[in-house]
């Protein structure tokens, strides 16, 4: 053993300390390099953070400001978006033009309807709760945008909409089926209609045939509109936060629609998917079915022959009431499915039910796998063989309550 002097053994440590950190440094410089990074990105990360946070906060508080003031009622789906960045989001995916008049369903307390105006030329605003009127009526003065809005005390689903050529909304869940039906089906006019829904529920609507959620609303909607995935949203975006995590629609209305007539399609569509993991053949065999097959296949073929006769005489309107009313007092399924007279009627209804599936190779066939283009083939075989499933002693088929069915 030998003693380094004091002053030797300072330098000696002070030279393996530059070593070692010498050594560090060079042989493992990518891992300085990374976590000089990772430290130096942390604290970016969290300056970023805090700066967010107190930016959010800031702009929370606008949002906020609406139902901090009311009790929220879930019944009436009022989950409040207080994100500033999704509605944002919403409003820029939306693709709104200066000339615009946006319909917004449900605007609650304002926070999409301020951005609306600030881009549209016009809002109409649908509410069906006078408490959010006046919190909505309120912003809305505050921010100088009076003259831009027309709002709407009622119920979405019953009120006449002024023209518009754009929808934008947040909408109360409940009412989605129902509303876009409303929306497609009904006689607007519209670019596109760009709508924070339910996840699962825009699941179902962009499912294709052969996905498991595939279903009537899908089928129905893609007839008539192209509807797209913008994105999700998270449940904590909402005040109070919902259950269930949403996701941002685009539905574009198509330009070019099949020529077929949309009662008769939507009742048909609505037969066919009763059971849509049945086959086609085991559906239509029903007794029940063909009773209301045959019932309203009568009704409609005799209501034809009927107008060409009438509208010989002149007299087209009146004799068609009274053959409708007459009609109605005796048609009843139940009538049909009991009444034994009927039986041979029925057999050979049923027979040329099952011709028509075999002949178009749709017997054993499941709706929940078929193209529209495959269902509107079947549709046309059906009618060309006077088998009709619309009634239109009832009008025009309610879409909503149609589509409404298969949820
Ligand atoms: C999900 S909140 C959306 C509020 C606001 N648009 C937002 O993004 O924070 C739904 C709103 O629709 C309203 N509402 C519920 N049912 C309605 C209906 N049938 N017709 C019109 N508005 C309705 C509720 O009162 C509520 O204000």
């Amino acid at each position: 053993m030998f003693n380094i002097p004091k002053s030797l053994s300072l330098i000696f440590t002070k030279e393996i300390q530059k070593t070692r950190s010498l050594s560090f440094f060079s042989t493992k410089s990518s891992r300085h390099y990374n976590l000089f990074k990772k430290n130096d990105e942390d604290d970016y990360t969290k300056a970023k953070k805090q700066r967010n946070l107190k930016e959010n906060k800031e702009e929370t508080r606008e949002e906020e400001k609406g139902h901090r003031s009311i009790h929220l009622h879930k019944s009436r789906g009022q989950h409040i978006l207080t994100n500033p960045r999704v509605l944002d989001a919403i409003v820029s995916k939306a693709d709104i033009k200066p000339t615009d008049t946006v319909l917004e369903i449900g605007p609650g307390t304002g926070n999409l309807t301020l951005r609306l105006l600030e881009v549209a030329k016009k809002v109409i605003a649908v509410e069906i709760d006078k408490r959010m009127i006046e919190i909505l009526n309120k912003r809305v003065s505050e921010h100088g945008f009076e003259d831009k809005i027309n709002v709407i005390s009622g119920d979405a689903l019953k009120a006449e909409f002024p023209q518009f050529n754009i929808v934008v909304a947040n909408i109360p869940y409940g009412i989605s089926s129902p509303l876009i039906a409303k929306l497609v089906f009904g006689d607007y006019s519209f670019r596109s209609a760009t709508l924070l829904l339910q996840k699962e529920f825009v699941r179902r609507l962009l499912a294709k045939p052969g996905d498991s959620e595939f279903n009537r609303l899908a089928v129905n909607v893609k007839l008539v509109a192209d509807a797209k995935f913008v994105m999700d949203v998270s449940k904590r975006d909402f005040v109070p936060c919902p259950r269930v995590d949403s996701s941002v629609v685009k539905i574009t209305p198509k330009d070019e629609v099949p020529d077929v007539n949309m009662n008769e399609w939507l009742a048909f569509t609505r037969a066919c998917f009763s059971k849509k993991n049945k086959t086609l053949g085991a559906t239509f065999k029903q007794k029940r079915k063909v009773a209301e097959l045959l019932r309203r296949s009568q009704l409609m073929n005799e209501r034809e022959e009927t107008v060409v006769i009438a509208s010989d005489k002149g007299d087209t309107d009146e004799r068609v009431e009274e053959i409708d009313e007459e009609k109605e007092q005796e048609s009843d399924v139940e009538e049909y499915v009991s009444d034994s007279s009927l039986g041979t009627e029925m057999s050979v209804f049923k027979d040329k039910i099952v011709e028509v599936l075999k002949v178009g190779g749709f017997e054993d066939k499941r709706p929940s796998k078929l193209s529209n283009e495959e269902l509107l083939c079947l549709l046309s075989l059906f009618n060309r063989s006077g088998i009709r499933f619309h009634d239109s002693r009832h009008g025009n088929v309610d879409p909503g309550v149609v589509l409404d069915a298969s949820f």
